[in-house]
């Protein structure tokens, strides 16, 4: 299907954060024509793209508005809360949606994804429930037992996510998970608390004329729900790398389309039990844009587009540190910088969020290493320099 023949084409990016915002510039390198839309002006990517629009992407009519006006070639999402049902519309007519508009619809809530994963496909996951009602959610917790975590069907980046260590912190763990629950949905999913040994996004590219490609397993680290640093290779065994491959190649061949996909698992001792996935370039990747010759974006572009992918490189140890805000503010500057950068491989990313909240992901550091364990620490120590004022 819809390999893309000629160049420039008119990208149309649906959530401009700091994902988008590297897109964009791998989009631009290959000339292509970027229209960044998100809920806020200034954001991330549209400070790199051609244009930029500010709707709301849960509005069935404001995304037919920006659809109707620029008529791209391609709509390509980059986070989960967008009428998806209005991207089955758009691909109806025509458009190319990545990586499917039936793949948004599937991941932007985790129970439609869940559901695909575990019932149709038979994937281990962790065992799981859902909840309409802090009644129901008592009774589904007992059910599955504590520790357990709850999570809104509908967020990301850890929002509204809590780990219930036992029934009296049910009530909690409801409001939390409504009051931060994105979009109108008022559903939450349990699920059993994987103790494990690490947690992997499993870069998986599937392409439209080619094989489904694989980077070398990311390792991260996640708090509140959010990830921290992550790190590539991951030090796992050669036979679960080839389970999580298998994996996460029938999830994505039962979603379709091309692009890259962020396929998240948690390894214990003796098994390789799925997580979720996000149809686009993931947060932990961000390591990529040190530790390949191709980076997550670059390989989502190329995969969308349908231009080659012949090596995938990974150039050794490397890691990625999160630089996160403390306090709400307008008025946005750094220090500690240089500090950062006075060190032999170390980059950083400031992703250019016009305003700050307390864990807002502000920016980046990357660093390469001897080996993992320097990797992370020079790229938490470079993140740890970096200062919001
Ligand atoms: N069942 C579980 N057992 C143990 N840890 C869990 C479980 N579910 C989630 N976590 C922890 O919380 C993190 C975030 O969970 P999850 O990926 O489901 O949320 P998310 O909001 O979609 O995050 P993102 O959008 O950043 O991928 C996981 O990476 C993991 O560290
Ligand atoms: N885990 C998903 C993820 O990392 N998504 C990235 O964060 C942005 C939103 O940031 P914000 O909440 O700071 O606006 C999204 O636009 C995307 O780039
Ligand atoms: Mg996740």
């Amino acid at each position: 299907m819809n390999k893309v023949l000629k160049l420039p084409q008119k990208l149309m990016l649906l959530g401009s954060g700091e994902l988008g915002k590297e897109f964009v510039i791998a989009a631009q390198r290959l000339g292509n024509y970027v229209i960044a839309v998100d809920r806020y002006a200034n954001a991330p990517a549209m400070q790199v793209a051609d244009c930029a629009e500010v709707i709301s992407m849960l509005s069935a009519e404001d995304l037919e508005a920006v659809v109707s006006k620029h008529q791209p070639d391609l709509i390509i999402p980059e986070i989960e809360a967008i009428r998806t049902e209005k991207l089955l519309e758009f691909e109806q007519r025509g458009i190319t949606v990545i990586p499917t508009a039936a793949a948004t619809n599937y991941t932007m809530n985790r129970d439609r994804i869940r559901e695909l994963a575990h019932r149709e496909l038979g994937v281990r996951t962790a065992k799981y429930g859902y909840a309409v009602t802090l009644g129901e959610l008592i009774a589904v917790s007992a059910e599955i037992g504590f520790p357990n975590v709850v999570k809104p069907v509908m967020s990301s980046s850890g929002k509204g996510q809590s780990v219930v260590q036992n029934r009296g912190e049910v009530e909690q763990a409801w409001n939390y998970a409504i009051a931060n629950s994105r979009g109108d949905s008022q559903k939450v999913i349990v699920e059993e608390f994987i103790n494990f040994e690490i947690e992997i996004t499993l870069l998986t590219i599937k392409q439209w004329d080619a094989p489904t490609i694989f980077c070398s397993p990311i390792g991260h680290r996640q708090e509140r729900g959010d990830y921290q640093e992550s790190w590539q290779p991951a030090n796992i065994s050669e036979d679960k790398i080839l389970a999580a491959e298998e994996i996460a190649k029938k999830v994505t061949d039962a979603l379709g389309g091309a692009g890259i996909f962020g396929v998240e698992f948690f390894i214990t001792k003796d098994e390789v039990i799925f997580s979720e996935l996000s149809p686009r370039p993931h947060d932990t990747g961000m390591v990529t844009l040190i530790s390949q010759n191709l980076n997550e974006f670059e390989l989502h572009l190329r995969a969308v587009l349908g231009l080659p992918i012949p090596h995938i490189e990974q150039l050794g140890p490397a890691a990625s540190a999160v630089i996160l805000a403390s306090e709400k503010s307008d008025y946005i500057a750094f220090t500690g910088v240089a500090e950062a950068l006075a060190e032999k491989d170390v980059d950083i990313r400031l992703f250019g969020k016009p305003a700050a909240h307390p864990y807002r992901r502000m920016g980046v550091a990357l660093a390469k290493g001897d080996n993992v364990q320097a990797a992370r620490e020079k790229a938490t120590k470079a993140a740890s320099k970096v200062k919001l004022v």
